[in-house]
């Protein structure tokens, strides 16, 4: 936390050991409201097992998770997403390959919006309006993405890029609060990459939403993020604006080849 502020995400003191590695040792970190923030380091620096603490996937052997305010260290990855709207991807993309872009969306929002699994399959008038409301909200986040010429085409007949817009535009269904990208531009084309850069920009700016982003690709953590924290062997190696992270020594020595 920032002096006299709430952050949207405030951790201490995180640590996580598998056996005799110690991934996660010991980090702080906070994301201000409204803030893009990269976390960046080498392959096997802890940058994963960080997300998964802090989103439930993985019980950290110590520190907290603090989501505006409210302690959220042992609530569970749903629990976080539905009552957090925390929500967070992983390196795979996951989407529903049978069933079209726009259903893909629709179906997100009822999981992360509806009361109970049982209450997405209810055929009242209620239930009815509710998914009326996704699937417009759902049109417009697929224009947003520029996936319209193909929302009406299987997720699984689409290139790995175009999937994963979709799963990024499923999280921003339930308009969430933070969310939490794991290597968002690995294994797409530049086209789309200047894409999500846009739609990351967009839910920021116009949803308030803020973003914690893992990301190898140097220039685009430089050009979206105002902050980054770099990992190393699970420590904090150095935090502060992506200039000043890209001229650290020991930065350049660890990360950036010298
Ligand atoms: N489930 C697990 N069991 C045992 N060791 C693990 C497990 N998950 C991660 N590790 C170890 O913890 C360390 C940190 O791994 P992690 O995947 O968090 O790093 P990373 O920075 O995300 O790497 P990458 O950039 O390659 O995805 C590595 O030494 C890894 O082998």
């Amino acid at each position: 936390m920032t002096s006299g502020k709430v952050s949207v995400l405030d951790i201490k003191g995180l640590t996580k050991t598998y056996g005799a590695v110690t991934a996660v040792d010991n980090v702080d970190l906070h994301i201000d409201h409204g803030e893009i923030l990269g976390l960046i380091g080498p392959n096997g620096s802890g940058k994963s097992t960080f997300f998964d603490c802090s989103t439930g996937l993985a019980t950290p052997d110590s520190g907290s998770v603090s989501l505006e305010g409210s302690d959220i260290t042992n609530w569970s990855l749903n629990r976080i997403a539905r009552e957090g709207r925390m929500l967070r991807s992983f390196q795979k993309t996951v989407v529903f390959k049978k069933l079209d872009v726009e259903e893909n969306l629709v179906i997100a929002g009822q999981m992360f919006t509806f009361p109970s699994v049982l209450s997405t399959f209810s055929v009242g008038k209620r239930s009815r309006m509710r998914i009326e409301g996704l699937r417009k909200h759902a049109r417009e986040l697929i224009e947003l993405t520029g996936l319209g010429p193909v929302a009406h085409m299987a997720a699984g007949n689409l290139s790995g890029g175009q999937q994963k817009l979709i799963q990024f535009a499923s999280m921003l269904m339930p308009d969430p609060r933070l969310i939490m990208l794991d290597e968002p531009m690995a294994g797409i084309n530049p086209k789309l990459v200047e894409r999500v850069i846009d739609t990351i920009r967009y839910a920021n700016r116009e949803m308030g939403v803020s973003f914690l982003i893992i990301e190898h690709n140097i220039d685009v953590v430089t050009s979206l993020c105002s902050r980054a924290i770099v990992l190393d062997q699970g420590r904090k190696l150095c935090e502060g604006t992506p200039a000043e992270v890209i001229a650290n020594k020991q930065v350049r020595e660890a990360y950036l080849g010298g």
